[in-house]
C-alpha cells in the first residue's frame, strides 16, 4: 500500500518555491514516482520527465497550451522539449532547489489529467 495517490497529489496545490526547501532523496523521490506511473525518474533523482508521441504538430502545440494553463494556475514550470515536429517531452524539476520537490509531483499528477489516451 502506497499512501501517496495520483488523486491526493492532483488535488494539491503547488507550494510557492524560491528555495530553503529540502530536496527530496532518492528514496521519497521513488516513492512519490510510484504514484505517477507514466512519468520516469532520473538518475540522480534530480528531475521526473514524460514522453508523448502526439499525433500531429498541432496536436502537440494544443498539449503545450494546457500545460501552459495548468502550469500557469499552479506557478510551477515545466521544461517542455518539442522534437521530431510532434515527440513532446515533459521535464518536471524545481529549479529554485536544483532537484525534486512534491511540486513537480503534484504538476505531473495534473498534467496526466489533461493528457487523453486519444492524444497520442
Ligand atoms: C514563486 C514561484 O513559486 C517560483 O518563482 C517558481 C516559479 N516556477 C517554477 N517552476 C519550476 N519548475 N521551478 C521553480 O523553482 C519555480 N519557481
Amino acid at each position: 500500500m502506497h499512501p501517496i495517490t495520483a488523486d491526493k497529489l492532483a488535488a494539491q496545490k503547488c507550494v510557492p518555491c524560491e528555495g530553503g526547501v529540502d530536496q527530496l532523496t532518492p528514496e521519497q523521490a521513488n516513492e512519490y514516482r510510484q504514484a505517477v506511473t507514466s512519468w520516469e525518474l532520473d538518475q540522480n533523482a534530480t528531475l521526473i520527465y514524460r514522453k508523448v508521441n502526439c499525433k500531429s504538430f498541432v496536436r502537440a502545440i494544443e498539449m503545450i497550451n494546457r500545460i501552459t494553463e495548468v502550469a500557469e494556475r499552479e506557478q510551477h514550470h515545466p521544461d517542455l522539449h518539442l522534437t521530431g515536429y510532434r515527440h513532446l517531452k515533459i521535464v518536471l524539476t524545481t529549479h529554485a532547489i536544483g532537484g525534486l520537490s512534491e511540486n513537480d509531483f503534484i504538476l505531473a499528477a495534473q498534467i496526466d489529467r489533461i493528457i487523453a489516451p486519444t492524444d497520442s
